[in-house]
């Protein structure tokens, strides 16, 4: 909305914003030190911007000495953040402070509102609200900016409260002004000392200069350089603190966690260039829904930041964060060049490997560490089992899986180890969650053979054994597809009770279920469950679901119904019909159960249950 007062514009905040500031300004008050963290990182990346985007256009240069400056103003209560960056439009202010783009707000909210205090900054820093921090300190926040080649400044300003303004403003040179009005429990950032403190926490490897203007007691200034300015990756690494990595680590990657692994080291060869990777030991949010999965490792040229789109390492290795700087590019690399050039190629084959290596590294140790940071990562980690031709087999060697075998965590070597005599596959079963894939009647006859089956609840689960095939030389196989598998093995628990007579029960059911199953037979295979579904050729029972969840046309492809003679209700079904009774409504409950157990939703609920209660009612 936007009301025009003579030229002072009126303007709502998108809902989305509205509430985030309310969690914001509430939830982190212990931590509010981080509004300067996150203002001065946005400068730092205006002022990244405009030199970039200088290589091109000459007018756009920066200023000589070009800072970014703090000045804190106590008589009027006032910190102003400035910077010679790219600057923003009228419609870049309104656009870029007054809305969120990124879904998820709500959701973001509500598992803010029900963390611990202490774990806050961390889901803030995952979310990443960057400006709106500063109304943590501020209830009053002005925002003067002026974009590189325009002639245009404008005033952005609010209380944060709902609304904000955009007024025409005079700025003699392109950049942005943040002016915070400080609220009065925050006057303590007003402080040099606090300043300086602050600044030396959070911004030290900040390539751009952070100066601080101190009023002197006669009323004259002084600039003072605060941080150190320099690419803490071309440092030694024996002059660099764990603390110093850390804080990089949470700049680049907006995250407050410690890394899990940090990766430092200069190549040398055929393509010379410096990285300085992280690999998290949290997962951001909103990870998994986001919707890029594209790697947003920096690519800088010779110290300069260059692009974050350059996909350095493969879509599966995206959560690592970091830095790459090479020589061997010219500064005004194309984006066409970035596609093709060889430079790049070597890197990205380089920085892959040297990823690879140091997680099976990690995973060697197998210790909680890596377990966690499998839980994290694993999901996207395994997308390249699915579309890495390169490193699946790799990849296949360290990850880790649910198995029915204990609570832990498996490797595929580890289940090949455990292999029954005979048994020359790797089992699997796919479906939504870990809890009802270890209560799934397709798991029974395994149980009692003692075969073990792989729980594989990530959605990409259902794709990636497809690809990979097998896994030194033993081939993954669904359960739900191998039950003739089964009389292979001896089963030590095999029920010795007398099964019902089917010869007349299966053609009923069958007849009764028509076209809503290919076939109705009987199987061996279950122990406490009355039937189970299964599938011949085709995708499997989960994968359908996929793809019909996910949109996917796909043609109904109608399961195979399995019965257990041995189960009560089968042995009263077989009763009734040889007392000439009506089975027809039994066979639709069973087979709906069978579906229900599968995790899929009926297609009419209502009538599922009708029928039950019918029959419940008849019994
Ligand atoms: N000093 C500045 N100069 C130019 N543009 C800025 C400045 N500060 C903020 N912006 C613009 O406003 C946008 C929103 O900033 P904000 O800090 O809320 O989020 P972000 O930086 O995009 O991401 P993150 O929340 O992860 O920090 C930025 O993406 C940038 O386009």
């Amino acid at each position: 909305m936007n009301d025009k007062q003579g030229q002072t514009e009126n303007h709502q905040f998108n809902a989305e914003v509205g509430r985030l500031l309310d969690l914001v300004v509430h939830s982190l008050y212990s931590d509010r030190e981080i509004f300067l963290r996150e203002l001065v990182a946005n400068s730092a990346d205006a002022s990244d911007k405009r030199r970039f985007e200088a290589l091109t256009d000459a007018s756009l240069a920066l200023p000589e000495n070009s800072n970014i400056q703090i000045t804190p103003n106590k008589s009027e209560k006032k910190l102003t953040i400035s910077d010679d960056g790219i600057g923003m439009s009228h419609d870049e202010l309104a656009q870029n402070l007054g809305t969120i783009a990124r879904s998820g707000t709500r959701a973001f909210g509500e598992k803010l509102s029900s963390a611990k205090p202490e774990e806050r900054p961390s889901l803030i820093g995952q979310f990443g609200v960057g400006f709106y921090a500063a109304f943590m300190v501020a209830d009053q926040v002005d925002v003067t900016s002026k974009k590189a080649g325009s002639d245009e400044a404008w005033t952005w300003s609010s209380n944060g409260k709902g609304s904000f303004t955009l007024t025409p403003a005079s700025r003699s040179h392109a950049g942005t002004d943040i002016i915070l009005h400080m609220k009065e429990d925050a006057e303590e950032f007003l402080d040099n000392w606090r300043l300086r403190s602050v600044i030396r926490k959070w911004a030290d490897h900040i390539s751009w200069p952070i100066t601080l203007r101190e009023t002197k007691e006669d009323g004259s200034h002084e600039d003072i350089t605060i941080n150190q300015g320099t690419a803490l990756w071309k440092k030694n690494k024996s002059d660099i603190t764990s603390e110093q990595y850390t804080e990089f680590y949470r700049h680049i990657s907006h995250a407050f966690d410690e890394p899990y692994v940090t990766m430092h080291w200069h190549a040398e060869g055929t393509t010379e260039f410096t990285s300085l990777l992280f690999l998290p030991s949290e997962r951001p949010f909103d990870f998994m829904e986001q919707q890029t999965r594209e790697s947003h490792i920096h690519l800088h040229v010779r110290r300069m930041f260059i692009t974050d789109n350059a996909e350095l390492v493969p879509n599966w290795m995206r959560f690592v964060q970091g830095v790459v700087d090479t020589e061997d590019l010219p500064l005004n690399v194309s984006r066409e060049m970035l596609q093709t050039t060889p430079v790049l190629a070597r890197i990205r084959k380089a920085v892959t490997k040297k990823v690879l290596a140091e997680i099976k590294n990690k995973a060697k140790t197998a210790d909680e560490k890596f377990n966690s940071f499998w839980e994290n990562f694993g999901a996207v980690i395994k997308e390249g089992l699915w579309e890495d031709s390169e490193y699946k087999q790799e990849i296949a060697s360290f990850a880790r899986f649910h198995s029915t075998h204990s609570d832990d965590l498996t490797t595929l070597d580890d289940y090949i180890s455990r292999m029954k005599e005979g048994q020359d596959a790797i089992y699997f079963l796919t479906g939504d969650n870990l809890a009802s894939l270890k209560s799934s009647p397709q798991l029974e006859g395994f149980r009692s053979r003692g075969i073990e089956v792989l729980l594989l609840s990530d959605p990409v689960d259902a794709f990636w054994p497809e690809r990979l095939n097998s896994y030194n030389d033993k081939v993954l196989r669904s359960v739900i597809n191998s039950h003739s598998d089964l009389d292979k093995f001896e089963d030590k628990d095999a029920d010795q009770t007398e099964p019902a007579n089917l010869d007349t029960l299966l053609p009923i059911l069958k007849d009764a279920l028509g076209d809503n199953v290919k076939d109705v037979r009987n199987t061996e295979r279950l122990k406490g469950s009355a039937v189970v579904l299964t599938s011949e050729g085709g995708p499997d029972l989960t994968m359908q679901r996929l793809m019909r969840r996910s949109g996917q046309s796909l043609p109904e492809v109608p399961p195979i119904l399995e019965i257990n003679a041995r189960h009560p209700l089968i042995k009263n079904l077989s009763e009734k019909v040889a007392e000439g009774k009506n089975i027809h409504d039994y066979a639709l409950v069973l087979l709906n159960l069978a579906k229900l157990q599968e995790g899929e939703s009926l297609k009419n609920p209502n009538e599922f249950s009708q029928l039950l209660l019918n029959l419940l009612v008849n019994k």
